[in-house]
């Protein structure tokens, strides 16, 4: 029996402006994503009959029936599975956890079923699901159905960190005060190191970590524990919130500041990564 095993990873803004507004409410954005080696797992096999499971240390909360994102993306395939969802993400915490989730599955089903083809309704499951597609760094623009990958990102070392509180992204899009701001340059930086790389990134912004520090004020305290790190380099927030992350220049430097974060907040979500 064919069993599929597909690894979902977090997604990260390194940087998220939001450019104008679409009649329908959606927002229009201009963002740099990456992709960490941490994540979700979906597994999918074979079944007579339908059946979801969701396991793992974050399944905590996460909708087990049909509103899953899993469950949605298996669903458009029209044929019976198994699928074990694998939780290690926090959800609603801005790194695209339902979204890489359902893209995941997507993958995982085109893989069993032979079909290369997405089936229809599946870039509708999330305004992330597209870029989640690629896993690998990309500028996503319009709401986020324009993908172009960034060949150009050099090694990027990271702590992530998440204070358990989960934050609604429509509340936060419909509180920007502005919201059309600048996108990034035309032309994004091209052979750029690590260090020159972050010096860049560090005047690009995230236009929704002011909203989402309105709604959950312990977002700044967030940014605020992440920018005094040893070595870090950049704090900020990923998404609509409140998930943030520090980049550091080394592996080494960014995993001892997770240890030491780790130690300090304990009841906080925090995992050193590589993005890539
Ligand atoms: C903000 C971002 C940035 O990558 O990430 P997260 O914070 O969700 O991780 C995404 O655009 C979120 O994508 P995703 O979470 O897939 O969004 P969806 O389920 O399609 O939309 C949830 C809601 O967010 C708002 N929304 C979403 C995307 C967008 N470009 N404009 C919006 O205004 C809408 O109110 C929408 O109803
Ligand atoms: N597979 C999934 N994992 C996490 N949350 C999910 C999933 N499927 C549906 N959801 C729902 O989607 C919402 C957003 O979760 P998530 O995608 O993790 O957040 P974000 O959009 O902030 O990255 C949550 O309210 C959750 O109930």
């Amino acid at each position: 029996m064919s069993i599929i095993k597909v690894f979902a990873p977090a997604k990260v803004n390194l940087t998220l402006h939001v450019t104008g507004q679409r009649k329908d409410g959606y927002h229009l954005l201009d963002s740099l994503v990456a992709f960490a080696d941490v994540g979700d797992r979906v597994t999918v096999m074979p079944a007579p009959a339908p059946r979801f499971e969701v396991t793992g240390p974050r399944a905590d909360g996460v909708p087990t029936d049909n509103t899953n994102l899993v469950a949605r993306a298996a669903a458009l395939f029209g044929i019976p599975v198994h699928i074990l969802l694998s939780k290690h993400l926090p959800a609603s915490a801005g790194i695209g956890g339902g979204s890489s989730d359902a893209a995941a599955t997507l993958l995982a089903l085109s893989d069993l079923t032979g079909d290369t083809k997405l089936p229809e309704g599946a870039t509708e499951l999330g305004a992330d699901v597209r870029v989640c597609l690629m896993r690998q760094a990309a500028r996503m623009r319009g709401i986020g159905e324009d993908v172009i990958p960034y060949h150009d990102l050099p090694p990027l070392f990271a702590v992530l960190a998440n204070p358990g509180i989960a934050v609604s992204t429509p509340a936060v899009f419909a509180a920007l005060a502005t919201k059309t701001n600048p996108p990034m340059p035309k032309k994004l930086p091209k052979g750029l190191k690590t260090r020159g790389f972050i010096d860049w990134l560090a005047t690009q912004r995230n236009d929704l970590e002011a909203p989402a520090i309105d709604a959950a004020p312990v977002i700044a305290s967030v940014l605020q524990a992440l920018s005094s790190l040893p070595g870090a380099r950049l704090a900020r927030m990923s998404g609509s919130g409140a998930t943030c992350f520090a980049l550091f220049d080394t592996e080494k430097a960014a995993q001892d500041a997770a240890r030491g974060l780790s130690a300090r907040q304990p009841d906080w979500w925090v995992e050193p990564v590589r993005l890539s």
